[in-house]
């Protein structure tokens, strides 16, 4: 029979769950708040601790709010009002750094509220199943069928909608949605399913459009299938073309507040600047007057190739853009570099990056984490090379999540 506890509720860990204790155990409970008494249906038993999921809330928390979307599976904090999820992740970050360099003085500011906690999303990957189109259920493989999606932007939604009237079972097993925020339009890619026909999908793709004004295009995989195949957006003053596989931050109005935080960080400017881990040159481009020369170092190709697109659209001339992995490139570039941004997917850095970092002795470096929890590991050897941390800023780019990016500036002593 499933066991289900009951517990108070004093903590929240990195990865968004509710901590409480039952006896000697640590129990992570995901729906749960701190200040709330829950029942909880018991998932995993481990030695020293358990997981579980909330079934009852005996007392809520005064944070607690109705959830806007059911199941929401993707939006697994919608249950928090939105100024408590921004001082939880706060919160996190510093109990993450401090856990893992004891001593450190963590100079860290509260978290930078998004302008808007829903409507932000500026990309989506949905996934069909037969005639459900969605996301994918926590932790499982079936497909929640999904009719709309209040946490995209409205020309995510028209899409959505478009593609939900036609007849798309047996077409395609995953969508890729990205939109355009500063000119309101989107594209999409499409994998098809196993044994689909080309020209069936290439109807599809027309019937899509038709039905939805603002979609300009649709892909298949990475080739043009109707329409256009790629998108525009500005940042930072910079007007990127962005292909449909290419990463872009996923909310545009805190994309262009990172882009702010980074070129006040790294004041004065000038030399060389080193952007590692660079996609399509979110910081490059924008930064690139600051500097004498910008080396973007990225090991997608399809970003690279739009990174030098929009350098020359933009008629900017001092970036230069290396194709590689970051930890087998930047060790082999010419010195020196006056400031590095490290900005590495949710895997954090490669100690060869961090070292080859170390050795270019960039006089100031900011490193851009989306999990917390591999902050401490990845600056370990950058404090003992010298480095002090000058500020520590998380920034909300994924409202009703726990998700948390976190901007970290170091100084060379
Ligand atoms: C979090 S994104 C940051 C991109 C960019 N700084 C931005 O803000 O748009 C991480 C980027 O690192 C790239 N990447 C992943 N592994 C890499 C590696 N070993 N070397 C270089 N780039 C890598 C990914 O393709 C992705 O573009």
């Amino acid at each position: 029979m499933d066991e289900v506890i009951e517990l108070d509720i004093d903590g929240i860990a990195q990865g968004g769950d509710g901590v409480g204790r039952l006896g000697e155990l640590v129990v992570f409970v995901s729906g749960a708040l701190p200040g709330e008494r829950v029942r909880a249906l018991v998932r995993e038993r481990h030695p020293r601790f358990l997981r579980a999921t909330v079934s009852e809330v005996l007392h809520a928390a005064p944070d607690r709010v109705a959830p806007l979307i059911s199941p929401g599976d993707h939006v697994p904090w919608q249950h928090i009002a939105y100024p408590a999820q921004v001082r939880y992740k706060a919160a996190i970050v510093a109990e993450q750094i401090n856990k893992f360099l004891p001593g450190v003085a963590v100079p860290i500011q509260p978290a930078i509220a998004a302008p808007q906690p829903w409507g932000y999303r500026n990309s989506a990957r949905l996934h069909a199943d037969g005639a459900a189109l969605g996301y994918h259920a926590a932790g499982a493989k079936t497909v929640v069928d999904l009719a709309d999606d209040p946490l995209l932007l409205p020309a995510l939604r028209a899409a959505l909608a478009g593609l939900r009237q036609l007849p798309f079972a047996g077409l395609i097993n995953e969508v890729h949605l990205r939109a355009s925020a500063t000119y309101g339009y989107a594209a999409a890619r499409i994998d098809p399913a196993p044994g689909a026909d080309r020209t069936a999908l290439a109807r599809l793709a027309a019937a899509w459009m038709a039905a939805t004004p603002v979609l300009a295009g649709v892909t298949l995989g990475d080739e043009p299938l109707v329409g256009a195949d790629a998108i525009y957006d500005e940042l930072g003053g910079v007007v990127f073309r962005l292909s449909l596989s290419s990463f872009f931050q996923v909310n545009h109005a805190q994309a262009e507040r990172m882009v702010e935080v980074v070129r006040a960080a790294l004041a004065p400017h000038g030399g060389r600047l080193l952007d590692a881990y660079s996609g399509v040159g979110s910081f490059a481009l924008p930064l690139a007057a600051a500097y004498d020369e910008v080396v973007a170092v990225e090991a997608y190709q399809p970003a690279v190739e739009d990174g030098r697109q929009s350098a020359a659209a933009n008629q900017i001339t001092n970036v230069q853009y290396i194709a590689g992995a970051a930890e087998r490139v930047v060790g082999r570039l010419p010195g020196p570099f006056q400031a590095a941004i490290l900005d590495p997917p949710r895997r954090g850095c490669h100690p060869a990056l961090i070292e080859a970092v170390i050795s270019h002795a960039p006089e100031r470096i900011v490193y851009i984490s989306c999990h917390p929890g591999l902050i401490g590991r990845d600056l370990a050897p950058l404090a003992t090379a010298g480095y002090h941390l000058i500020l520590v800023q998380p920034i909300d780019l994924f409202p009703q999540t726990p998700h948390i990016e976190t901007i970290i500036v170091l100084q060379r002593a």
